[in-house]
């Protein structure tokens, strides 16, 4: 009987180093399917789904340009949980069905889809292997409030919304460890390839 092609889900708390993590892997040569960035596609201009963001909030949760304000909106859904639960129900079903069909376009040895809700969603579902990108919680609010330029305290209320370190870390089969260096990350990544492609083959 043909085996499932091995898809990794790559997951982790904002800030932990998702997307510093699927860049080695990418570089490695391994075709990456990023929750994310799909997110961001479903809500483009002239999309059902940013019709209907529209119509929900009203023309304030628009740029000038016809754009979604996703800080506006960012602002709203983790201030409201209400708020949150309807924006998921709109654009995880689409999220969703665009991962499957970009995961089915992957040539690589194996695949990645890295999401920060593979576990909190059924996501988990399209992966056979879970990958947990980990640092301290101090680390994470420090990097992604630097990054977002956003308060501690807004990261810190994202992370409320997102599963608990230990829940996150007991559902691992393999870790990445995000204390160090963007070369330490690198390193682990490599490690973490050539034990995939070794039971690949
Ligand atoms: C609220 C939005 C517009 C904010 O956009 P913004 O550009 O400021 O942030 P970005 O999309 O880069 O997300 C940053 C991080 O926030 C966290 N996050 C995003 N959405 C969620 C969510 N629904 N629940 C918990 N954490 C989330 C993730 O760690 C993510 O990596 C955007 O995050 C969004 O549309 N979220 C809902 C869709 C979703 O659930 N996306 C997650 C991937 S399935
Ligand atoms: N080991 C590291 N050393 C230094 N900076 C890092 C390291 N890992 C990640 N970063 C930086 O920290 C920030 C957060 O990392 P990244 O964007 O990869 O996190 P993420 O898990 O994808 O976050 P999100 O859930 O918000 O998408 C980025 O600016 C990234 O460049």
């Amino acid at each position: 009987m043909a085996q499932r092609p091995l898809i990794a889900g790559l997951t982790g708390g904002i800030g932990s180093g998702k997307s510093a993590a699927a860049s080695c892997f990418e570089a490695l040569g391994i075709s990456v399917v990023d929750a994310d960035i799909i997110a961001r596609d479903v809500v483009m201009p002239h999309t059902p789904c940013l019709e209907a963001i529209h119509k929900h909030f009203g023309s304030g949760i628009l740029n000038d340009d016809k754009s979604l304000n996703r800080h506006k909106l960012r602002n709203i859904i983790f201030a409201n949980s209400n708020e949150k639960r309807w924006l998921e129900e709109l654009l995880h079903p689409a999220i969703r069905a665009l991962i499957i069909d970009q995961l089915k376009q992957s040539q690589s040895a194996y695949s990645v889809l890295v999401s920060p809700l593979l576990l909190e969603t059924n996501q988990h579902e399209l992966v056979n292997r879970i990958i947990v990108v980990d640092c301290p919680e101090t680390i994470q609010i420090s990097r992604a409030s630097k990054r977002d330029k956003v308060t501690d305290e807004n990261i810190k209320a994202i992370m409320a919304t997102q599963l608990a370190r230990q829940a996150r870390l007991a559902k691992a089969d393999d870790v990445l460890h995000n204390d160090g260096d963007l070369n330490e990350l690198h390193r682990q990544v490599e490690t973490l390839h050539n034990r995939y492609m070794a039971n690949l083959i």
